[in-house]
């Protein structure tokens, strides 16, 4: 609920909300005033784009390698068009602190199976996916059917194939895939006490009842994340508020069960609250203020049996119906010009086909994905009888055969809805800078706009 323009926040109600924290006097006063202020969005780089140069000038964010402070009040960022080419994503400087605990600016994560667990919108989740590179997975869950649609436009806007969307309650995700991850991240659900200063939250993110509320979900959540994880796997738990009832005494009750042991982050010394538990400031950090903590899991989980049989051996039972749904499966990949689209022999991947979407995976990736997934890196979708190519399918960081270089006005005018020029007949992938944007379909002369209106900007785009 957003806080009412004017509603005062009390010295007492932080104070309380905090728990056994306490600020030194002039530090509390701080703290309560930056409470109301606002902090601009800095900048994460695309990892593939870490070595270009920005348009505008900055700080470096010191605890995240590509996050970048912009400097000048006037700059607007979200105006460029490199941002709308996906060159960089627009987040608030505290959300970088989990990215960083989980290793995300550098190569920790190549080659790792990764679950965020609460993933929606995907702020950190694309971040993740960048880091798994070519080698690892993510999967990304959130168990909110409404936010999975921004979820799966952030992470498509990654240009990557290498995840999945589930959509499930943690605990039954935890049932389903007990001990497949490396890395689980718990952003959590929380009472949002550091969106107070953006007017996202109101005065009751302080109260005691939201505390005890959050704290509860906080504990089933991170219950079956240790479920998710390997032995010796990495927990990574973050929030936005500063309750301690939801951040430090949520790692202490984890460590105190033995089920996980501190495991601090080098990187991240400066702001440590705790042995293996970090925190941002707002009045310190130029941030809204974050929490972030790291712990291995100690215990040992192996896939249930029935799950496990249903998963990996469940193609060698098939119904007849299965069998018929295969075949029609098959004939409507049969019919698609999918290499044509995409070049990069797509159809020997692991694929799902929908009644109205089909899904493309590289041939490696988990034998679970295609049962848990309800939405992931998309290849065509159909609208009435056709099938089309996919916005997502463009996007992908091994483009279309048939793509179409064009200069920084001309992508401007294809981002906000225009038509191109391009000569040769069917499918083309629009590119600028290297950098893959959308479809067009041209009737040999003119390439018609086949950008999602979610993908579409409005206005001027500076370049
Ligand atoms: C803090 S937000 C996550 C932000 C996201 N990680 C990002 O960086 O963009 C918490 C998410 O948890 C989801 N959520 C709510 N209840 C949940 C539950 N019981 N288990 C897991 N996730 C939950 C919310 O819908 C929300 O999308």
């Amino acid at each position: 609920m957003k806080r009412p323009p004017g509603e005062s926040i009390s010295e007492q109600a932080v104070v309380n909300a905090l728990g056994p924290l306490t600020l030194p006097g002039s530090e509390l006063d701080q703290f309560m005033a930056s409470l109301g202020q606002r902090h601009r969005s800095v900048l994460r780089v695309r990892r593939d784009r870490a070595d270009q140069s920005l348009p505008y000038e900055t700080d470096p964010v010191s605890w995240y390698s590509l996050g970048h402070q912009l400097i000048n009040e006037n700059d607007r960022p979200s105006r460029h068009i490199l941002y709308a080419a996906g060159d960089y994503y627009l987040q608030d400087a505290g959300s970088l602190l989990a990215l960083a605990a989980c290793g995300a600016d550098r190569s920790d994560l190549a080659g790792l199976k990764v679950c965020d667990l609460c993933a929606a919108p995907g702020g950190k989740a694309s971040g993740l996916l960048e880091a798994v590179s070519d080698t690892g997975f993510l999967l990304a869950n959130e168990p909110i059917r409404s936010r999975i649609a921004p979820l799966a436009f952030n992470l498509a806007r990654t240009g990557s194939n290498r995840y999945a969307i589930s959509c499930s309650d943690p605990d039954d995700l935890a049932s389903a895939l007990a001990g497949q991850f490396d890395i689980v991240l718990v952003d959590a659900p929380c009472s949002g006490q550091a969106l107070m200063a953006r007017g996202k939250q109101s005065m009751s993110a302080l109260s005691e009842k939201q505390i005890v509320h959050s704290a509860a979900r906080q504990e089933r959540i991170l219950d079956a994340a240790l479920r998710l994880l390997r032995p010796g796997g990495r927990l990574i738990y973050s929030t936005c508020t500063f309750a301690v009832a939801e951040n430090e005494a949520q790692i202490d009750r984890l460590v105190e069960r033995q089920v996980a042991a501190p495991c601090p982050v080098d990187r991240l010394a400066n702001y440590a609250s705790g042995e293996a538990t970090y925190r941002l400031w707002p009045h310190r950090h130029r941030c809204a203020g974050s929490f972030a903590a790291s712990v291995v899991a100690l215990e040992s989980h192996s896939l249930d049996a029935d799950i496990e049989s249903n998963l990996i051996s469940g193609s060698s039972r098939k119904s007849k119906k299965k069998k018929d749904r295969d075949k029609d499966d098959m004939r409507v990949l049969k019919s698609l010009p999918l290499d044509e689209w995409y070049g990069d022999g797509v159809a020997e991947g692991r694929l799902k086909v929908t009644d109205s979407v089909i899904y493309g995976w590289p041939s490696d990736t988990p034998d679970w994905v295609t049962q848990i997934a309800m939405d992931g890196p998309e290849l065509s979708h159909r609208t009435g009888q056709t099938w089309k190519p996919a916005h997502a399918g463009a996007l992908r960081s091994s483009s279309s055969p048939m793509a179409v270089d064009v200069d920084a006005a001309t992508a401007a005018q294809y981002l906000s809805g225009g038509t191109i020029t391009c000569a040769t007949k069917g499918w083309h992938v629009v590119r600028y800078n290297d950098r893959p944007l959308g479809w067009v379909k041209s009737s040999g002369g003119t390439g018609k706009n086949h950008l999602p209106t979610s993908a579409r900007f409005n206005g001027v785009l500076d370049h």
